[in-house]
């Protein structure tokens, strides 16, 4: 099996306020494979999600390094990190990123754009993942015109649409019910199960961690390894 791994070496950043120099990520260590779950605890402003624009490629560290299957995200271009995130990368944001005046079902298809599938190929994907998330009567409607749990399926949709190598999630049952929550991580799971793709979580908490290969919890800017009560293993 292809191994995609995702290596973050030594990752610092900090942000310039003023003339003083607020650190949010000190000399992080990370590192993540198919088959694998990875899950980032933290406080609110912790660097969650600074860390994952930076695994992402969508911000770049003061120092250190992301690897993503033997590429250095810092030596790529622009266009090359787009291309990597459209094509290999699944990121689901904290604010979901949905285009407001495009429907559920072109939200989703906007991730096959550059897709080698047939247009009867791309549909029967769109539909299956948009039905798979209960979202099969709400193809043809706005995001504004969905609850934000539903807004949050539409953004996973989008992710998976692609069949990711890699997903990165920023809260992704955040703002939904305990059913929803667990329906939305029974999808994510999927592929990740299956040994096709890896998945990083960021999460205040509400994620479950028996769930996970590994968990850290981001403190004061250092990743500290979160030691589970009963050993985390992944069930298939
Ligand atoms: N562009 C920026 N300029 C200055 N400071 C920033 C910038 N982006 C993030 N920060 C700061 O970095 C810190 C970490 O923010 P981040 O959004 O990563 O936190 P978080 O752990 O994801 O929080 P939450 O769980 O509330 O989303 C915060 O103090 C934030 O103000």
């Amino acid at each position: 099996m292809k191994k995609s791994r995702l290596e973050a070496i030594n990752i610092s950043r900090s942000f310039q306020k003023g003339t003083q120099s607020i650190p949010v990520l000190k000399e992080i260590n990370l590192r993540a494979e198919p088959g694998e779950v990875v899950v980032i605890r933290g406080k609110s402003g912790a660097g969650k999600s600074v860390l994952l624009w930076i695994l992402s490629g969508l911000d770049n560290p003061d120092s250190g390094r992301v690897v993503f299957d033997g590429l250095e995200l810092n030596s790529l271009g622009n266009s090359q990190r787009a291309e990597l995130r459209r094509s290999r990368l699944g990121i689901i944001f904290q604010n979901f990123n949905l285009i407001g005046s495009w429907t559920a079902y072109e939200n989703v298809e906007i991730a096959l754009r550059n897709s080698k599938l047939s247009p009867l190929e791309k549909s029967k994907r769109i539909n299956r993942i948009l039905s798979e998330l209960g979202l099969s009567d709400r193809l043809q409607n706005l995001p504004a015109e969905l609850s934000i749990g539903q807004q949050q399926r539409v953004a996973i949709a989008r992710t998976l649409a692609t069949n990711p190598e890699l997903i990165l999630a920023d809260e992704p049952t955040g703002d939904v019910d305990p059913e929803t929550g667990a329906e939305i991580i029974e999808m994510l799971l999927t592929p990740v199960k299956a040994g096709k793709a890896g998945l990083i979580v960021a999460t205040h908490g509400n994620f479950p961690l028996e769930i996970a290969t590994r968990v850290y919890t981001l403190d004061n800017g250092v990743l500290i390894p979160f030691k589970l009560a009963s050993t985390p293993h992944l069930q298939s």
